[in-house]
């Protein structure tokens, strides 16, 4: 069984695009009958060739005629359409979850056809497996409940999760999306419900990444909620207990990353909406022994600083110009202090005595203010950003984001609070004041309700020449006289599939800053000067695998450089570094897969 997971995984890489004649590498099943009907993994539904159904013990358990691919791909648009039409005027979240449901359904009978209509239409379907409809599917997890997808670890499993990861079929993992459900986009500790988080992340890595589905293991780590509506809740599906703490807690996490790696040891453990205390904690705990890495903390500093990049170029001024930005942080929770680091780390490397500088022209607000010296409890994280009170502008601790926004006049304003509306007219409206001809308002957190401000509200107050980014999708604002306002998408959805490849087919020991910041340089120079004059920052999502290729490549070359590459399947490490920068990227093309139909092969 072990080989015959190769087997199909490389068949299936080998296959070609579109709807092409090319014959695919043949796929070994150990099943046979109804079995393989029931297997989203196996399973074509009408497509089974006769021979196959005869091959297979399929005959009789079809109706007789034989549809194609493209036909079954058609048939789902057509339906998909239709409820697009049907739904009109409807309220926006029956809307989003009937999208959901349709899909969902797809996903649980034929993850070929699946996957292929979400690559090919991921502008229209990442809003609805992704952010922001999945959120709302996490919220409403437990009533929306049909079949479980990933695994659950809960703390009730202490002592066994060395024999319960065995449980899980396939025989190889590739990347896992873990949760603890503590804090889910914008939304707060979810518990249980959090599980949509890995599986939205993971169809990502498959559409974007082209990670092979049956490799990907979304996993719920369940050490109960501290959400008092979910426990009083009769259909909450979690433990009905409150969070685990302290040395409870980390054992769980500890036993849960033995095991896995006891099982798959080269596996990449992406850890996803964890709390503030312990994504840190956990990032620190495990990131050197590991091959693992924060999405919230890394993948969206990456993300943050390519468009903090971006801006400068979009202003016409040099990169080096960076260090002088003056940008205002609002949140300073795992996401927000994040981005000042790695925003640090960036000043310090363009200019030798950066780090002083650039904390200096950084400002950090969080739900109590501006964060100065004085603040009571500051958080050691915190810390290194607090102001001298009084010392710029007479800013005092606990300043409010208007006052700061107002004296500062920052070239940017970043949100990663949680708050929907935080930035409100008064505040855009001095922006208008910034000191940037082009400020730049970036509203990044999720879902759409918990956006700092509207795309639309950001052009109309802050004024036309703004440039905006923003973690949930807008559309792009029509601001008459035939101009557009440009909405890019500031979310780690441009990143996180990409480190993942990248360190995946390095076979990296660690994900290390280096390779991080690679990947949020190829990012940040994949946008060309004409996109950039135009307000845009991050490519179209369309372009999004084609992206996370030279992101994956940009990943592996750091690693190989740093010396971190121990290789992937029959791909050593020597001949990593002997590989060019074109076949770098000829070979993570290479491994990654794309739907299409296998013949399958039945082996006993
Ligand atoms: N776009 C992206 O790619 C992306 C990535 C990561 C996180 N996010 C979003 O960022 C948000 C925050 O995530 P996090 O992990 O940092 O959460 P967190 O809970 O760790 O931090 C939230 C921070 O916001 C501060 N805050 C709360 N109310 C505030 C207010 N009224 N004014 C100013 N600050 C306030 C809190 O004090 C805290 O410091 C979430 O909505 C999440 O969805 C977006
Ligand atoms: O999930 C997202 O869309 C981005 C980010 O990881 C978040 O937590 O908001
Ligand atoms: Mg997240």
């Amino acid at each position: 069984m072990w080989n015959a997971a190769r087997f199909a995984a490389s068949s299936l890489t080998r296959s070609t695009r579109r709807f092409s004649t090319a014959i695919p590498g043949p796929c070994i099943v150990h099943k046979r009958g109804a079995d393989i009907l029931h297997d989203p993994w196996f399973n074509k539904d009408t497509g089974f060739p006769l021979t196959e159904r005869d091959r297979l013990g399929l005959r009789g358990l079809l109706p007789p005629r034989v549809i194609s691919f493209e036909q079954q791909y058609a048939r789902f648009m057509e339906s998909y359409r239709s409820l697009e039409k049907n739904t009109k005027g409807q309220p926006e979240g029956v809307v989003a979850l009937a999208k959901w449901r349709i899909l969902n359904r797809l996903h649980d009978r034929n993850e070929t056809l699946y996957y292929r209509v979400l690559i090919d239409n991921i502008q229209d379907f990442a809003p609805v497996i992704y952010t922001p409809t999945v959120g709302l599917v996490c919220q409403n997890y437990s009533g929306l409940f049909r079949r479980p997808r990933g695994m659950y670890f809960s703390a009730k499993d202490k002592g066994e999760m060395m024999s319960m990861i065995y449980n899980w079929p396939a025989h190889q993992v590739d990347m896992i999306v873990l949760t603890d459900g503590s804090r889910i986009l914008g939304l707060g500790d979810l518990g249980v419900q959090g599980i949509g988080i890995p599986i939205g992340k993971l169809d990502m890595y498959v559409a974007a990444a082209g990670i092979n589905p049956q490799r990907i293991l979304p996993v719920m780590l369940d050490v109960g909620t501290n959400n008092q509506k979910l426990l009083e809740d009769r259909l909450y599906l979690g433990l009905r207990q409150r969070r685990l703490e302290g040395e409870e807690y980390i054992s769980i996490v500890d036993e849960f990353m033995e095991a896995v790696h006891t099982r798959w040891p080269k596996a990449i453990v992406q850890f996803e909406d964890f709390q503030m205390k312990w994504a840190f904690e956990t990032l620190q705990r495990y990131r050197k022994r590991f091959c693992t890495f924060n999405d919230d903390i890394q993948g969206t500093a990456g993300v943050a600083l390519a468009g903090l990049l971006g801006a400068v170029r979009a202003q016409g001024r040099p990169l080096a110009d960076f260090v002088k930005q003056k940008i205002v942080v609002v949140g300073a929770g795992s996401a927000g202090l994040g981005v000042l680091n790695m925003a640090v780390q960036a000043v310090a490397r363009m200019a030798g005595n950066g780090e002083a500088a650039a904390k200096y022209h950084f400002f950090l607000i969080d739900k109590d203010g501006l964060v100065t010296k004085e603040r009571k409890n500051l958080d050691p994280m915190a810390a290194p950003f607090a102001k001298e009170p009084g010392a710029i502008d007479g800013l005092m601790e606990g300043a409010s984001l208007v006052e700061v926004v107002k004296k500062v006049k920052p070239h940017v304003l970043l949100g990663l609070s949680g708050v929907g509306g935080v930035f409100s007219q008064e505040v855009l409206q001095a922006m208008r004041e910034s000191d940037s001809a082009k400020p730049a308002i970036f509203a990044m957190s999720n879902p759409t309700m918990n956006a700092e401000c509207t795309a639309e509200d950001a052009f109309k107050h802050a004024g036309e020449n703004i440039v905006f980014g923003s973690g949930s999708p807008f559309d792009n604002v029509v601001l008459g006289n035939g101009k557009v306002g440009h909405v890019n998408q500031a979310n780690n959805m441009y990143l996180f599939p990409g480190i993942g490849l990248g360190a995946l087919l390095a076979g990296a020991r660690l994900i290390s800053d280096g390779m991080l910041q690679a990947a949020s340089e190829c990012l940040a120079s994949y946008i060309t000067d004409e996109d950039i004059r135009k307000g845009i920052l991050y490519p179209s999502i369309h372009s999004i695998r084609h992206l996370t290729v030279e992101v994956g490549a940009a990943v592996l070359r750091a690693a190989v450089a740093e010396e971190l590459a121990e290789g992937h399947c029959e791909v050593g490490p020597r001949e990593l570094m002997n590989m060019s920068k074109e076949e770098t990227l000829e070979y993570v093309t290479r491994n990654m897969w794309f739907p299409v139909y296998s013949p399958l092969v039945h082996e006993k």
